[in-house]
């Protein structure tokens, strides 16, 4: 670094080392205003937007750390910057930017898979049926149990480069195919593994609590789940060994019921985890009055929440990850998402990437989001970043396009941003530039 370096307003007047520079935008869609973390209501679609004047683009300064220094005209530039030298320039050529794309909830470490299931559910079969002759999770526990760490390791990174194609530069991703401490240690080591090697960000969550295993009773699970898989987690996150933010449960009839859920859920707390969990997707167990009793942060699926259920989530400020792709794949009823809006609850999407629905493409999420629950395009796109950190505790680095956050940025080949929601799949041709903390991780060369 070389001269005097300028703070994020101000100009930087030494000819300072920057990392990337993003200019000729169309749209920058910023998502968020500064220090803006959640948008409630009818805010939730007003997407900060800074488009081009007739004579003058957008630009994004990315400072060495990856993180964004300034938005603001291109003409700018020259001014705020003199004499900086740009590691890169990327020429968005009158296309739209929009933040890194976030995913709320995925499954993304396992073996094996379960293709063979997909015709028994189009011929009738329900998911818990399924789940009860044995197939569904156990299947895919007895698979990645019998898996070494490499192995898990390989299938998950192409998992994870295929999100980052399709937009995601930030991800949760659960354990849960283990259900006992080696292999629930295992996943989560996997995961480790993979945050230096994966081109996005990953946020680990434990859910050892994610089925309960062939043999056992739900409430001896439980303990299970406490007494040893839980310490033991947290022993290897205490000596650094893996990072966890939070824990997660299948809160569902034939799995673990609300009490056992609020068990495990009030021992994470304990140890200081955030609380993000299964709740009320195949039956109505109020399962998220639950989860808003005790401030869980988010709970994923809601396809039968209660209305009381939606007003404690909204007085709790829990966020509601909304995962299409499982609703469509299983036929379940649509979570009410209009009405979760209405009453101030945060929503967020998530591909909900596992064995059972096979999706890696956070735009075709935001797409079944808009025609299957009715969420705006721009609702969409809110719940696709500044949300869907927001239920990871990240929304403060990730989730908008704002001076001081990580430079997650999606460039669009169009320009209007919509485009990306508008298209029904194929979205990595859409997409001509995925960026990660200032770094180009995906460019279409055609
Ligand atoms: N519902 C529970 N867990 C996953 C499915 C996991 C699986 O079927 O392997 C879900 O969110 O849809
Ligand atoms: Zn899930």
């Amino acid at each position: 670094m070389s001269g005097r370096k300028g703070n994020n307003e101000g100009v930087d007047e030494g000819g300072r080392e920057m990392l990337l520079l993003v200019k000729g935008a169309q749209q920058v869609v910023r998502v968020a205003g500064a220090g803006e973390r959640v948008k409630l209501g009818a805010s939730m679609g007003d997407l900060a937007i800074i488009s081009a004047t007739q004579h003058d683009g957008v630009s994004i300064a990315v400072q060495q750390d990856g993180k964004i220094a300034w938005v603001g005209p291109d003409s700018e530039v020259g001014a705020k910057f003199p004499g900086a030298r740009w590691g890169r320039v990327v020429e968005a050529c009158g296309r739209a930017v929009v933040p890194g794309l976030v995913d709320a909830h995925t499954h993304p470490v396992w073996a094996g898979d379960r293709v063979h299931e997909f015709a028994l559910k189009v011929a009738g079969a329900s998911y818990l049926e399924v789940h009860e002759a044995g197939g569904g999770i156990n299947y895919t526990v007895e698979q990645t149990r019998a898996a070494s760490e490499d192995h898990l390791l390989n299938l998950l990174l192409p998992r994870l480069t295929r999100m980052a194609t399709a937009g995601t530069t930030l991800a949760e991703c659960k354990s849960g195919y283990g259900l006992e401490v080696e292999t629930e240690l295992k996943m989560l080591r996997v995961l480790e593994r993979a945050r230096p090697l994966a081109p996005l960000t990953i946020s680990s969550t434990f859910c050892g609590a994610h089925s309960v295993p062939k043999g056992l009773s739900a409430e001896a699970a439980t303990r299970l789940v406490v007494e040893q898989q839980l310490p033991a987690v947290v022993e290897a996150r205490d000596k650094g060994q893996v990072a966890v933010d939070s824990i997660d449960v299948f809160c569902e009839s034939g799995v673990f019921n609300v009490a056992q859920t609020r068990t495990i859920l009030e021992a994470g707390r304990r140890h200081g985890l955030r609380l993000n969990f299964h709740a009320d997707e195949l039956t109505p167990l109020a399962g998220a009055e639950m989860g808003a009793s005790l401030g869980a942060e988010a709970m994923s699926h809601l396809e039968e929440i209660s209305e009381e259920g939606v007003r404690a989530m909204a007085k709790a400020g829990s966020v509601a990850v909304l995962l299409p792709t499982t609703a469509l794949v299983l036929r379940l009823p649509l979570p009410p998402a209009r009405a979760m809006i209405q009453a101030g609850v945060p929503v967020a999407l998530g591909s909900d990437f596992n064995p059972n629905a096979f999706c890696l493409s956070m735009p075709l999420v935001m797409h079944l989001a808009c025609v299957m629950m009715r969420l705006s395009p721009n609702e969409a796109l809110t719940a696709a970043t500044l949300h869907a950190a927001h239920a990871l505790g990240k929304a403060h680095q990730h989730g908008s396009i704002e001076p001081g956050k990580m430079a997650d940025l999606v460039i669009i080949d169009a320009p209007r941003w919509d485009h990306l929601v508008y298209q029904l799949g194929g979205n990595d041709h859409v997409i001509t530039h995925v960026i990660r903390a200032g770094k180009v991780i995906h460019e279409r060369h055609n």
